[in-house]
């Protein structure tokens, strides 16, 4: 049923749809940061929220691209001025995503990927219940204890941390609309690209 108020936004300014967001979550070392740089890459229309961090920067990592590096300072002053859509602390550090940056890039009609835990998810979908979440499960906690030594960007006691958070975190994942395996990467992307490609259709 179409009403006046529906007929009304939809004849002015605002006729184009607002944007949608696709939350990706995954334990550390599942390959969520490569899986979402090559859908970045693939749909470069897709806006990446790029999050808030009090962690330190790893090699290779960039301000504005990959995190905003905060002090813990200025994370705490975002928190007391309601400037998070959400935040969390996952393995012992503070992480948050912009609600102003959310809700003007979802007013000007983009859809966003958005890179986050499972606590920010819920949170999330108290806001936005028609998020679109996606789970990256890696193919086994012995595969993902191996991807995070190759990787080389944490010693072992941050490895430590996250192996031990990863059960918990692999527990929520039926919380998750959809969940992806990451075993092969090429079939993973795929799989990550076609979710994202197939929810855009379904909503035009
Ligand atoms: N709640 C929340 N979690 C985030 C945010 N940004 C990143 N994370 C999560 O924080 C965790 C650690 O991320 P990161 O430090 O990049 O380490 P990695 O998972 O080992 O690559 C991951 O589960 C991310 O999804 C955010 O803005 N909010
Ligand atoms: N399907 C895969 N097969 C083998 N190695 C992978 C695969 N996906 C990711 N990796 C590697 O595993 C490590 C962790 O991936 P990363 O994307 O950093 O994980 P996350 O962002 O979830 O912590 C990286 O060295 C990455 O190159």
């Amino acid at each position: 049923m179409t009403t006046a108020a529906d007929t009304a936004a939809g004849q002015g300014a605002a006729a184009q749809r607002p944007g949608r967001l696709f939350i990706v979550s995954a334990p550390s070392g599942a390959g969520k940061s490569t899986l979402c740089s090559a859908v970045r890459r693939r749909y470069p229309q897709l806006a990446y929220s790029v999050s808030y961090t009090t962690r330190k920067a790893r090699p290779g990592e960039q301000h504005g691209q990959d995190y905003y590096f905060i002090s813990r300072e200025a994370f705490e002053k975002g928190i007391a001025e309601g400037q998070w859509a959400e935040w969390a602390r996952v393995h012992g550090n503070l992480y948050g995503t912009s609600a102003r940056w959310i809700a003007d890039t979802l007013a000007a009609g983009r859809d966003i990927l958005m890179d986050i835990d499972v606590q920010g998810t819920r949170q999330i979908l108290q806001k936005f219940p028609d998020a679109i979440t996606i789970f990256i499960q890696p193919p086994s906690l012995a595969v993902l204890a191996q991807r995070l030594r190759q990787r080389g960007t944490d010693d072992e006691a941050a490895i430590a941390t996250r192996l031990a958070n990863a059960r918990e975190e692999m527990a929520q994942a039926r919380q998750y609309r959809h969940v992806v395996v990451n075993d092969d990467l090429a079939r993973a992307e795929q799989a990550l690209a076609a979710l994202i490609q197939n929810a855009g259709e379904a909503s035009r």
